[in-house]
This record gives C-alpha cells, sequence and structure tokens, in this order.
C-alpha cells in the first residue's frame, strides 16, 4: 500500500515556508548534479503560497541560481495570459516575476496557436516539455500540485475519461466541470512515471474532506519529526484512491497542509 510523507503546518504563514523548504531542497539537489532545474507549478492557490522560496534560499545559505531553473505549468485554461483565470499569469505576478528566472524559461502555453485545445496541448507537449525531459534525465524534478474541494488536481477531474489516458503527456480537456471549460494538463503518466517528487499544497476547511478520504484513518499517528511548528507523519494513501489527486503516487510524495485542512485528525 502506498503513503506519503504529511507536514502539517500550524498556519498559512508556516505552509508557505515549509513548501519553500521542500522546493529549495528539490533544487539544491537537482542542480548539485546538473545545471537543469525543471519544476512544474498548478495554478489556484499555489502560487500565492510561493512568497517565502527566495528568503528560505537566504536562510540556508544556498545559492538559487535562479539562470537554471525551468517552471512549467501543470494545467492551465486556455485564456490569455492576461485573463484573471490564466495560471501562467498567477504564477508570474506571484512568483517568478519577482525572482530572476529568465522570462524565456518560464513556459505558458502558446495562447495564439489556434482555437483548438488539442493543438495547444501537443504544442506544450512537443515544444516545452519533451525537450525539457531530455535535459533533465526524463523526469520533472518537483511539481507543487494544488487540490480542489472536488478532489481534482491539474485538471484532473473526478470520474473525467482524462483520468484513463496513457499516450498523451499533456492532455486537452474542452468540458472541464470547473470553468473554464478548455485547459491543458499533465496527465497520469507523467505525474506517476516522470516526477522525481511531489508535492500537494492546500489550505483551509474546504480541503479537510479531500484529506480525511484521501488518506486510510490511523488509529494512532506517529510523529517523525517536528520542524519549528511543522509537524511531519507518514500516512498510507487509501485504496482504491477516492479522487484523482489520491491517484498521484510517485516514488517521493509529501502533502503540505495547514490545522484547517487536516480537521481533528493531526491535532494528536
Ligand atoms: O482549477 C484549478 O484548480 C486547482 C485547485 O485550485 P485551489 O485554488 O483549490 O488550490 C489548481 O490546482 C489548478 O491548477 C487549477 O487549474
Amino acid at each position: 500500500m502506498a503513503s506519503a510523507k504529511i507536514l502539517v503546518a500550524s498556519s498559512k504563514v508556516t505552509l508557505g515556508e515549509t513548501l519553500a523548504d521542500q522546493i529549495v531542497e528539490s533544487c539544491r539537489e537537482t542542480l548539485s548534479s546538473r545545471d537543469v532545474f525543471v519544476l512544474a507549478l498548478s495554478g489556484g492557490s499555489i502560487p500565492s503560497l510561493l512568497g517565502a522560496v527566495e528568503c528560505q534560499f537566504s536562510v540556508k545559505g544556498i545559492e538559487p541560481r535562479w539562470g537554471s531553473w525551468h517552471v512549467i505549468l501543470a494545467d492551465e485554461r486556455c485564456v490569455p495570459s492576461t485573463s484573471p483565470d490564466s495560471n501562467f499569469g498567477s504564477i508570474k505576478a506571484n512568483f517568478t516575476s519577482n525572482v530572476p528566472i529568465p522570462p524565456g524559461q518560464v513556459y505558458g502555453i502558446d495562447e495564439f496557436l489556434s482555437k483548438s485545445t488539442s493543438d495547444i496541448a501537443t504544442s506544450y507537449e512537443d515544444k516545452v516539455l519533451k525537450p525539457l525531459l531530455a535535459r533533465s534525465g526524463g523526469k520533472i524534478d518537483c511539481a507543487v500540485l494544488g487540490f480542489g474541494p472536488d478532489g481534482h488536481t491539474c485538471s484532473l477531474f473526478p470520474n473525467h475519461p482524462l483520468l484513463k489516458e496513457t499516450e498523451r503527456l499533456v492532455a486537452p480537456i474542452d468540458d472541464s466541470p470547473k470553468p473554464p471549460p478548455s485547459r491543458i494538463t499533465l496527465t497520469f503518466p507523467v505525474l506517476n512515471s516522470m516526477s522525481r517528487c511531489i508535492a500537494f499544497c492546500g489550505a483551509g476547511t474546504g480541503k479537510v474532506d479531500v484529506v480525511n478520504a484521501v488518506f486510510e484513518s490511523p488509529t494512532r499517528i506517529q510523529l517523525l519529526e517536528k520542524d519549528g511548528d511543522t509537524k511531519c507523519h507518514q500516512l498510507k494513501l487509501r485504496d482504491p484512491a477516492p479522487y484523482p489527486c489520491g491517484m498521484v503516487r510517485p516514488g517521493n510524495l509529501i502533502w503540505i497542509i495547514d490545522l484547517d485542512a487536516a480537521g481533528g485528525l493531526f491535532e494528536l
């Protein structure tokens, strides 16, 4: 049975710092052996949690080497990058425009390509993802993913046929139950077989039901470590996975949540 490390932060500030720590560690490890760090980011609430990343590098005395960073989208809504719905726009406003990652290494969709979501997905797979995978040993180094109150992650929604996709690395979706309807998304083959580390991150009571459904209810929760106000546990993932976010099972899986998202489960 698969399991995940769960880091429970005492507040939203601590949550951002804990997430930043994971990104710093993944970056440090990756750049110790090559010059390309590939980071995939969700939209939604994730970009607003990335403000502590730069600071955590300073705190830990580690050089970020921003010139080696390549930031890709875990999913994107097919809208102009200037739209408030654009994940690229939100990632840029909250994170990448505040650090010296070369702008050409933050990869949005080709919004002018055509009206076809499928063409946009194919272009992102062929022109962005595959060339980067070729430079990173075939894997995304770190993916930071959100999860919705309906259990979706990226643009992989409950009971959608895309959950069974096995060929495409980046897939189109034109019937997203959450607006806007047309999007592109990384697929499970990428998340489960082509990602070195995935960190889910979520805050607030709206996430409690999903967290409680995704993990087995433990009879006893063992505290593995405590770093400041963040507590670390290891929990088993429920089979079969009740939601798309619970189906994400790479080798290195971490869930970072705040006390509100953890509900009563971790307050032991
Ligand atoms: O539509 C989306 O929603 C999910 C979850 O968003 P959140 O605001 O609940 O964190 C997000 O991860 C995804 O990138 C986005 O396209």
